[in-house]
């Protein structure tokens, strides 16, 4: 049976590095961006909604990125600290780099977009001389968030990160995490994505983020292949998200794992994937089964889709169980099976 071994000794449990940023999502919602008057200042960027998520659930988290030198730089980094996030790799940028800017747009609970200002981004001046070794080796394990990839020095950064978690036994987590901003071509995203992924232990993406992510191997590959293909190169765990429809864990034992989405009042279309890597990171971190960790990220991430916020309604583990044993006690023990 796959398991993924952690270095249990250990003093962090997950190091993050991406973007730290800042979400405005509508208060008067169901509306477009055009007519929304009134916002909700939130911590966002895919990989600190994860970091959140995982501090919420009790695990000690660290994160490496770059700030703006502003009240904004401020801002993220006292929500880290007072979630418990180490914040001792954050830095500010040093020539007026601005932090990420998110509006959200919530026109219905099935149709949401993002809007990023990212001109001049904090979060991609990360450096490579900001890369601490031995931050990475007191880590059991590391992720890479997919957009750190777009542009150097972040992209640089992030390999050498990368470099420094094989040397030292650190497992690598690979979050796609494709963002349609700061990447000069589709081979450009290709090159850098599958550069991580063949040396990844988990990779998490969207059918749509792993076709990016293919583009120059097996374009037009099914879930199937792609699995098989990144687990040749030593991948052990593969997860393929498919939105509503729930999504796929291939295991490096040949199995397959598949989820459905817990039932909720959706309010939004967003903030899922960051709620289901982190309860699912959490499971894995536990030693738990793979379809206990796929319900508990499945229905984080149904949370997460019900709520107004991402950071700020990443839920705890007692919120989570909770969830899943209604869930189970209205439905049936239906959300995931072996396929
Ligand atoms: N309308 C919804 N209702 C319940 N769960 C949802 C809904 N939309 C997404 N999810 C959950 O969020 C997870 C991630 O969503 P997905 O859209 O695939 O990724 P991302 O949010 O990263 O774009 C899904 O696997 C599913 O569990
Ligand atoms: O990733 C960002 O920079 C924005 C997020 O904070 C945002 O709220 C969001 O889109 C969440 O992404 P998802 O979980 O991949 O749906």
């Amino acid at each position: 049976m796959t398991k993924i071994t952690f270095d249990e000794i250990r003093p962090y449990d997950l190091v993050l590095m991406g973007r730290v940023a800042i979400d405005f999502n509508p208060l008067d919602y169901f509306k477009t961006l055009v007519e929304s008057s009134t916002f909700k200042k939130y911590v966002g960027g895919s990989p600190a909604n994860i970091a959140v998520g995982l501090a919420r659930l009790g695990k000690r988290i660290g994160f490496m990125g770059r700030v703006s030198d502003d009240r904004f730089g401020e801002y993220v980094v006292n929500f880290f600290e007072k979630e418990g996030i180490d914040c001792s790799h954050i830095k500010p940028c040093e020539n007026g780099e601005k932090i990420g800017l998110t509006f959200t747009e919530i026109l219905s609970p099935t149709e949401s977009s993002i809007l990023m200002y990212r001109n001049g981004i904090a979060d991609l001046m990360l450096d490579p001389a900001d890369i601490d070794e031995d931050y990475i080796a007191n880590s059991k394990a590391l992720l890479i968030s997919g957009t750190a990839l777009a542009q150097s020095p972040s992209r640089e950064a992030c390999l050498k990160a990368l470099e420094i978690a094989k040397r030292r036994g650190t497992v690598v987590i690979f979050d796609i995490d494709y963002r349609p901003y700061n990447w000069k071509s589709a081979d450009e995203i290709a090159i850098y994505y599958s550069l991580v992924a063949r040396r990844s232990d988990i990779i998490l993406g969207s059918r749509e983020e792993f076709d990016l992510t293919e583009a120059l191997i097996q374009p037009g590959a099914d879930d199937k292949q792609t699995a098989q293909y990144w687990q040749n190169l030593g991948a052990k765990i593969v997860i393929i998200k498919h939105g509503k429809s729930g999504s796929t864990a291939y295991t490096d034992d040949g199995r397959q794992y598949q989820v459905k989405p817990l039932p909720v009042e959706a309010l939004k279309s967003f903030g899922g994937g960051d709620g289901y890597a982190s309860a699912f990171l959490y499971g894995i971190f536990e030693g738990w089964d793979i379809r206990s960790c796929l319900e508990f990220g499945s229905a984080s991430a149904s949370m997460l889709v019900a709520s107004h916020g991402c950071s700020a309604d990443m839920p705890n583990a007692a919120a989570v169980s909770d969830f899943i044993a209604k869930a189970k006690a209205e439905h049936g023990d239906v959300f995931s099976s072996e396929l």
